[in-house]
């Protein structure tokens, strides 16, 4: 556990340890979403197995990311041994959950019965052009693990940084409650197609992901051709890392950038203005292929718990810490929470 060191909100850039407890709760109810319901869709949530699953993505996050020194010089892995082998060994263990589950889905498949994702990519794969092209056996394991791994822990910090801001912020919370109260009531959960009906809410979500910054940086990228970028010349075949969080926090940018207030993404009609410089999910072509998804998420899961619950420190004496615990994602530092009932 790491010692609370400040009260002010914000990314502290680099590692400490540790993993929390709600990050495996979220992982659950994302995980309930994407991969029951679409790619898997006979599990139920109490199915063993996948909670084993959760562990180990957990376990596959946690540890040291992409911009340490032995995510860039891999040959420095001797240095921290166990956590290469903790990521070998959880590699392995979702390398057979995945292969099982193809090889069911392969054995049950009937094309008049379309259950989830990977019967849709069996389907699409019989097809000759499609298997020539990029559809093919490999594809699906490489699909299934990518979204596996970029999906799950991403959404689940988040919201687990989310609910760090609400205890902190207790007033930001209330209007949250406040606007959801008054749109949607308490009388039916909260639907996607409200997004439009609570700005203040969605404006929550954004302010959330622009200082919790899960993804410092986005991946690796090379340049393909000589080329000029703002007066910088960059060569053929450099590995170009782009650094989300220094432009979520670039002063010049941002009026008090460290400063906490969903208020800067919106208008003097309470309508959201869509700042162009907030990017958790990066920019361009590569950008994030499950920003649609995440956010859907994240407004359903983090809309839906306000609307149930009052969450708060446990002890008002509670000191929170801010300071990000950088793995593949930057998580939170381990607090509790109380959540009531409202
Ligand atoms: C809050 C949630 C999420 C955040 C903040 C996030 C952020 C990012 C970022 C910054 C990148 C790097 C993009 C780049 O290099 O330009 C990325 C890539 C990616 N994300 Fe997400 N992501 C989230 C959720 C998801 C979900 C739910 C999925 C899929 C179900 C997903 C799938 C992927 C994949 C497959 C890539 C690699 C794309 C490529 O290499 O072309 N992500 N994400």
């Amino acid at each position: 556990m790491t010692s609370p060191k400040s009260d002010i909100p914000g990314p502290k850039a680099w590692p400490i340890f540790g993993n929390i407890l709600l990050v495996s709760q979220f992982n659950r109810a994302t995980d309930r979403i994407k991969f029951i319901d679409k790619l898997t869709a006979k599990y139920k949530h109490d199915n063993e197995s996948l909670h084993k699953l959760i562990k180990t993505i957990d376990e596959i996050f946690s540890g040291p990311g992409p911009l340490t020194a032995t995510g860039i010089f891999p040959i420095l892995n001797f240095l921290t041994k166990d956590s290469v082998r903790v990521r070998v060994e959880g590699f392995a263990t979702l390398k057979k959950y995945i292969d099982e589950h193809i090889s069911e889905h392969r054995d049950s498949f009937d094309p008049e019965n379309i259950r989830d994702f990977i019967d849709m990519y069996l389907e699409a794969e019989k097809d000759e052009i499609e298997r020539t092209s990029s559809l093919n056996p490999g594809g699906l394991f490489s699909t299934i693990a990518d979204l596996f791994a970029a999906g799950t822990d991403t959404t689940a910090t988040t919201l687990d940084w989310s609910l760090l801001y609400m205890i902190q912020y207790p007033d930001v919370q209330k209007r949250c409650q406040e606007e959801i109260t008054k749109f949607i009531g308490a009388g039916r959960m909260v639907r996607i197609s409200d997004r439009r009906r609570l700005p203040y809410t969605e404006a929550t979500i954004m302010e959330i992901q622009r200082l919790s910054n899960i993804a410092l940086f986005a991946v690796p990228h090379v340049s393909v051709c000589d080329t000029t970028i703002n007066g910088y010349k960059i060569p053929k075949n450099t590995i170009i890392i782009p650094s989300l969080v220094s432009v979520h926090l670039d002063e010049t940018i941002w009026t008090d950038p460290t400063e906490f207030n969903p208020g800067r993404f919106l208008n003097q009609n309470n309508e959201i203005i869509n700042k162009e410089y907030l990017m958790p999910f990066s920019l361009g072509p590569r950008s994030c292929p499950g920003e649609s998804l995440a956010r859907t998420e994240l407004f359903l899961i983090f809309s839906n718990l306000l609307q149930r619950f009052e969450f708060s420190k446990v002890d008002s004496s509670d000191i929170l810490s801010f300071e990000g615990i950088t793995g593949i994602t930057q998580a939170p530092s381990p607090y509790r929470l109380k959540a009531d009932l409202r």
